[in-house]
């Protein structure tokens, strides 16, 4: 039986960046993987959502705006198939990319599905390892409805197979995954309806944004159906019909279940661990990514803390330079992490919603700053969608404890101003920077 210092379980975003500081910090590391290196995040997210949704504002940008910009532009073809292939390509690309960087770091990298037979043992293709540090990073996996039919319908896996649009298209679910969906799809041409099952999509998300995104999607085209839960899928002549239980029904020529993800835990042997799995399914962990078994440890969507994929990278690199570099207090500060939902247009958020501030600081003054207005990209457009921005500021010297948007260009904006939000910056702060003109960002620094 072969001996490394460290063995990582998943090659996914928290895996790999794992497994590569701790080699880079001289730690004999194997990491593996069962499927392709990259785990979701390349292979059927991140990577491929963002190419897909470029595709899709390239689209809306020359239909919606070119012409006023003078450009005479007609789309004589879309040969969809083609931005798959070259979408692929890029995944490949990305695969060699991968496992060069963890060759250079000398991780040994082994392809097949590991599990645990002893508590610092694991087992893969028939071969036994042993390491005294292990870490769990499998991920998440897709849940699926459980109601008759349900088969006849896709997941965003599914999205990312396929090779030719279809005319119509139902997306369920509320969450990231729906809504940057159904947004891809409507900007592609497609009849897009995104079914949820309450009356907003996003609801953990400010109201601000919310109802920006239910104005900009109306404003697109996307049929909205809310109180919509799903009943059963028949397969008719035409397509898919998606019968809900409020009696209405949908006839498309593709469904999409975009309702969660749950942690993968699937086949790994947590019988021979002394890992404990809480309520959720997830793997219960503390502050440093320790499980309740000495010695094995957990980061990523298989914690279902944050899932995102900065997350997980961020808190595999603390664990390795705690465990391997002497950092003793390494770990990640879980508070205040920025994230976009790529949506069109998209959607930043840091912080509290001013919801959760009223919450968390009640008795304390609450000061909300909001501005919405039209990106002077737009200005000489007959196409117009709004931009909107909120910052919420605590106590007396207003300290900015969440900071929302929802336009053109927040995706890029958020990432800057999460920095000042995560240094505890006040609103004075952002009234003492000079504003950049004509920016959209300068609203955050110019809001009375
Ligand atoms: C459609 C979609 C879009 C997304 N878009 C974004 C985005 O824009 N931004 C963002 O930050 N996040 C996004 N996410 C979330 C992000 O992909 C995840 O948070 C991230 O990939 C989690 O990383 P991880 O290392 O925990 O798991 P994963 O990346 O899922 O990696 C886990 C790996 O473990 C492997 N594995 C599982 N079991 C075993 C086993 N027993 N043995 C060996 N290998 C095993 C799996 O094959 C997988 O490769 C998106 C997710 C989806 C589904
Ligand atoms: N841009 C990004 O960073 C990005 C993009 C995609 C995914 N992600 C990550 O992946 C996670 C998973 O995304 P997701 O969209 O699958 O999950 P989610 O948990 O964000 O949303 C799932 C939605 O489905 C709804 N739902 C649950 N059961 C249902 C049912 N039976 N019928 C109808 N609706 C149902 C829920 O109310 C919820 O709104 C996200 O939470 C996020 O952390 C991030």
């Amino acid at each position: 039986m072969e001996t490394f210092d460290y063995i990582v379980i998943g090659g996914g975003s928290g895996g790999i960046a794992s497994a590569n500081r701790a080699g880079m910090r001289g730690a004999k590391v194997l990491l593996i993987e069962g499927n392709h290196i990259g785990g979701t995040c390349v292979n059927v997210g991140c990577v491929p959502k963002k190419v897909m949704w470029s595709a899709s504002e390239m689209n809306s940008m020359m239909l919606k705006q070119a012409k006023d910009y003078g450009f005479n532009v007609t789309i004589e073809d879309f040969d969809f198939s083609h931005l798959v292939s070259n979408r692929q390509a890029y995944i490949e690309r990305l695969h060699g990319l991968y496992m060069k960087g963890l060759a250079n770091n000398g991780v040994t990298v082994v392809n097949g599905y590991a599990k645990f037979v002893a508590k610092q043992t694991v087992e893969v293709n028939g071969e036994k390892y042993h390491a005294p540090h292990v870490l769990i990073a499998t991920g998440g996996k897709i849940v699926r409805p459980n109601i008759p039919g349900s088969e006849y319908g896709i997941d965003s896996n599914g999205f990312f197979e396929i090779t030719e649009l279809p005319k119509s298209v139902a997306v369920v679910g509320a969450g990231y995954i729906a809504v940057e969906i159904a947004g891809v799809l409507n900007g592609l041409g497609v009849e897009t309806h995104l079914a949820y099952r309450k009356e907003t999509v996003l609801r953990e998300f400010d109201e601000l944004v919310i109802s920006g995104l239910t104005e900009s999607y109306n404003q697109q085209g996307i049929h909205l159906h809310a109180h919509s839960v799903p009943k059963e899928v028949q397969k008719e002549e035409e397509g898919y019909r998606l019968v809900f239980e409020n009696g209405q029904s949908l006839l498309v020529g593709e469904i999409i279940w975009a309702i969660g993800r749950k942690p993968n835990l699937d086949h790994i042997g947590l019988e021979h661990t002394n890992v404990t799995v809480n309520e959720q399914g997830a793997i219960q962990v503390d502050a440093y990514q320790n499980t309740t078994q000495e010695g094995i440890y957990a980061v990523g969507d298989v914690i279902d803390k944050v899932n995102l994929t900065p997350v997980a990278i961020a808190a595999g690199r603390r664990l390795s330079e705690r465990l391997f570099n002497g950092k003793t207090n390494a770990r990640l500060d879980y508070e205040t992490i920025p994230t976009v939902v790529f949506s069109h247009p998209t959607i930043g958020t840091v912080g509290l919603t001013e919801k959760e501030a009223r919450v968390k600081y009640s008795g304390e003054t609450i000061k909300i700053y909001t501005s919405s207005f039209t990106p002077m990209q737009y200005a000489i457009t007959d196409f117009k969608e709004k931009c909107h921005m909120k910052l919420v500021c605590v106590g007396e010297n207003e300290k900015i404890v969440g900071l929302h948007g929802i336009g053109l260009g927040i995706d890029e904006m958020l990432q800057g101003f999460a920095v000042a939000i995560k240094m505890g910056a006040t609103k004075e702060d952002f009234d003492n920077t000079v504003a950049i003109h004509p920016t959209g960002a300068e609203e955050f620094v110019t809001m009375r």
